[in-house]
């Protein structure tokens, strides 16, 4: 699913009234249709309606929002933040709603006098925001924010941009919000979650043609029929056709991280795992993995030998490895010399970040999986998570590699710049080994995936659903990267 820019939006709304039967007002009456068709399933007509009207087209909506909550029997009362002239839907629907004798209209947010069971629901400020919001409005969202009741924002919490940093100032704290047709770059910032609360999106039938042909850097990670059918293979399979991939992680006393990439790797339809080990650790990985293949080391501690890799179609560096000199040379020559999906995660990213000569050697379409540390080792410091954005795209396009940045919304860049947010996984993922096992599902189906972009996307999403499961099964505390390795399971059924 695409993501658009406000500048987009508006020019869909304008085509979507130009070439399609329909005008601005009915768009906005349809806009408002979808949100009620949302909001009375979910809440009794029991529920108290306070809508905080703006005097553009998001307050339009609210107006509406109210004329139709109205209809079905909910007791709305409408607050006018912003007087009673604005944009032409939103005077038209100003008038509609005067016909309604029931719907009480104020100019103070203190004549509310709202119980428990309120919905405030924002529609001040939608796209349109083009300044911090200052005086009276600002007053009345926080006395809004501070309110007992459900909060639910139209389009975009007011007081949040779109599609650029939010200034430190006020914005409404949302349970949920409805947006209408396309997510808004904003809601992938880790910064905002607590503004958006659980985001839906609404279709209110804009030109699917018009957002079929704009450009865009940004989308949301969907499953297609290329990912499903890229993980089949024929029913004669044997183990070379899922392909052959060896960890190299860990080291004296720190073998969990390729014992879990290892596991995940095989329970991600692997055909053969390799394991680069110290010699005191082989027993480890033999007793953990019986299923693994030793790749032996030379080395006591830290891993260094430059091995045959050459039948490997994917390897993963890096977890727990440590920065013993020899691993470092070791690294160097694997960037100079390996020609399959390598994928780079942890600490050797960090080698990465403190030798930047080795980054003129990453070859093209390596995966590298940092968290926001990792990433700002190797770029520098940065505010929020839109600096962070450009960062990586600039990253990815100069180095011409893909990175998974993980986070909240883990952001997955191509060579080209394109980034794709993903959606699935939770907070109880945010654990050591969570990164092992990420590696682990790159490696399992990197071989059959061939693209790194969609590899990446892919492995992402499914470590996100083996989360989602594990926290359905063990709860946030409970869970852990073992546990999801075992949930695996459901997230590869989901896709078969
Ligand atoms: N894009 C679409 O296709 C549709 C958009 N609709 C609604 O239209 C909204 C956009 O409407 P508008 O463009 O009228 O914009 P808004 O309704 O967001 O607000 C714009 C008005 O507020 C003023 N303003 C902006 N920031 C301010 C601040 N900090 N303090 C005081 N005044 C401020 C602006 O000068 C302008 O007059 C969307 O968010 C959505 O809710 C819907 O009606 C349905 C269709
Ligand atoms: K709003």
């Amino acid at each position: 699913m695409k993501i658009l820019s406000v500048e987009q939006i508006r020019e869909a709304d304008q085509y979507t009234i130009k070439n399609l039967p329909i005008t601005s007002i009915n768009l906005m009456e349809r806009a408002s249709e979808e949100v009620v068709k949302w909001i009375s399933p979910y809440f009794s007509t029991d529920y108290d309606i306070i809508i905080l009207v703006g005097s553009g087209n998001n307050g339009g909506d609210g107006l509406a929002i109210g004329r139709l909550l109205s209809k079905l029997n909910y007791k709305v009362r409408i607050l006018l933040t912003m007087g009673e002239t604005g944009s032409p839907d939103f005077e038209e629907n100003l008038k509609r709603l005067k016909l309604i004798k029931t719907v009480r209209i104020l100019n103070d947010f203190d004549f509310i006098n709202a119980d428990k069971k309120s919905i405030y629901i924002d529609a001040i400020f939608g796209s349109g925001l083009s300044r911090p919001i200052k005086g009276e409005i600002a007053s009345w969202i926080q006395k809004a924010n501070e309110a007992s009741g459900t909060k639910i924002a139209i389009d975009i919490p007011s007081g949040l941009f779109a599609d650029k940093p939010s200034p430190d100032e006020t914005i409404f704290i949302s349970d949920y919000t409805l947006s209408f047709q396309v997510p808004k770059l904003a809601f992938m910032m880790a910064e905002n979650q607590a503004f958006i609360g659980h985001s839906e999106i609404l279709d209110i039938g804009l030109s699917k043609e018009f957002i079929n042909n704009c450009l865009s850097d940004y989308s949301i990670f969907k499953i297609t029929n290329y990912h499903k059918s890229s993980l089949k293979v024929a029913s004669i399979a044997h183990k070379g056709i899922r392909g052959r991939a060896a960890i190299i992680a860990g080291g004296h006393a720190r073998m969990g991280a390729a014992s879990l990439a290892a596991k995940a790797a095989l329970h991600s339809g692997i055909g053969l795992i390799s394991v680069q080990v110290c010699p005191p650790c082989i027993n480890i990985i033999q007793i953990q993995i019986p299923e693994a293949l030793i790749l032996a080391d030379e080395n006591e501690y830290a891993l260094g030998s430059f091995l045959d890799y050459e039948k490997q179609d994917a390897l993963v560096f890096g977890p727990a490895i440590g920065f013993a000199n020899k691993t470092i040379k070791l690294l160097e020559k694997i960037l100079s010399h390996y020609k399959g999906q390598l994928i780079l995660d942890a600490d050797a990213i960090t080698i990465l970040a403190e030798h930047r000569e080795l980054l003129e050697l990453l070859p093209k379409g390596t995966i590298l999986t940092p968290h926001h540390g990792e990433f700002k080792r190797l770029v520098g410091k940065y505010d929020n998570n839109f600096e962070a954005l450009m960062q990586l795209k600039s990253f990815c396009k100069h180095h011409k590699v893909v990175m998974i940045l993980k986070g909240q919304h883990t952001a997955i860049c191509d060579e080209k710049g394109f980034v794709s947010f993903n959606t699935t996984g939770n907070n109880g993922m945010a654990k050591g080994g969570s990164g092992d096992l990420l590696c682990g599902i790159l490696a399992g189906i990197a071989p059959r995936v061939k693209t790194p972009f969609e590899t990446a996307k892919l492995a992402v999403y499914l470590h996100g659903v083996a989360g989602d499961q594990s926290l359905k099964e063990f709860g946030e505390n409970y869970m852990t990267p073992s546990t999801m390795i075992s949930n695996l399971k459901e997230a590869f059924k989901s896709i078969e």
